[in-house]
């Protein structure tokens, strides 16, 4: 049998309440069409409310991963999730091979929008030597992107100004996430560099919902799904980006408090 349909992998954490994590990766790959695989770095104990507790998965087993899916599969893109502390990225840097798994979506995975760290801070040196310079895409958020670059982001300027950083890093190709904590804001924009240089904004308005659990993972996903299908890197940055906000903008209910957004509504909307 041919070994063709076009296939991606998510290296992340699950999240028991299937909102955010490797659920909602494979919820975005299947959702555009590309079979998706799985590698399980950590697991949470979560609900609509909050994490409860956190198990990270061995080395040796990440490893053990990697090499039962190079032995077989013909992966065409790939993206992390949580990676949780530096022996995990060095098991994962150390198991990247290109060739194998394809282009490389970097979601820096830091800190929950509500508060819980899934990247200790004595890793973050590391994140930055052994990681990013991987990334064929990053995709961090407002506050991720201070992190990893000492920026205060604060206007237009310092926000490219982090961009070309984080691709001084080895980053080929930037795209950092919009503010949207204020409940009055009419808009959120996300500033996008990539590799050749060119630099645009995608702006979306903005949706008041606590319905949002997986739209940085989704987000990533989704990006390599496309990557995967032959898209350039600005193509599937765009339909991400409507991908998630058609999600975000069609409530479900699911769980009593911080939701997940709505893959079907998205699937029938975006094509
Ligand atoms: N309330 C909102 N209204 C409109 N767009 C939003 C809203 N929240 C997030 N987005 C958009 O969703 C996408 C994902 O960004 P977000 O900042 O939520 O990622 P994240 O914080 O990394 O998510 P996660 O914590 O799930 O990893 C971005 O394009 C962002 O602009
Ligand atoms: C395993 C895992 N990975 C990533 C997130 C980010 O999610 P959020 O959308 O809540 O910020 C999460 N909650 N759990």
């Amino acid at each position: 049998m041919v070994n063709d349909e076009i296939q991606a992998l998510t290296i992340a954490g699950n999240d028991s309440d299937g909102s955010a994590g490797m659920p909602a990766d494979l919820h975005g790959f299947f959702a555009r069409g590309v079979y998706g695989m799985g590698i399980i770095t950590a697991a949470v104990a979560g609900n609509s409310y909050g994490i409860e507790a956190a198990h990270v998965m061995p080395a040796d087993f990440i490893k053990a991963q990697f090499e039962a899916l190079a032995k077989d599969f013909k992966i065409r893109a790939s993206k992390t999730g949580m990676l949780a502390d530096a022996e995990v990225i060095n098991v994962v840097a150390d198991n990247y091979d290109k060739a194998t798994f394809g282009p490389l979506v970097v979601d820096p995975v830091i800190i929950t929008k509500h508060g819980a760290m899934l990247l200790e801070q004595e890793a973050y040196e590391t994140f930055k030597k052994r990681l990013i310079p991987l990334a064929d895409v990053i995709t961090p958020n407002f506050f991720e992107a201070q992190k990893l670059t000492d920026e205060a982001l604060d206007s237009p300027e310092s926000i490219q100004a982090a961009a070309a950083k984080l691709q001084a890093l080895g980053a080929k190709n930037v795209m950092v996430k919009g503010r949207h904590d204020d409940p009055n804001q009419a808009e959120v924009s996300d500033f996008i560099l990539l590799e050749n240089g060119d630099t645009f904004w995608l702006t979306e308005k903005f949706v008041d919902t606590e319905r949002v659990n997986g739209t940085g993972d989704t987000l990533s996903a989704v990006i390599a799904a496309e990557i995967a299908k032959g898209n350039s890197v600005e193509q599937a940055i765009r339909i991400a980006k409507a991908f998630v906000h058609a999600a975000i903008s069609n409530e479900i209910a699911v769980g009593h408090k911080y939701g997940p957004i709505n893959h079907w509504a998205a699937m029938d909307q975006v094509k």
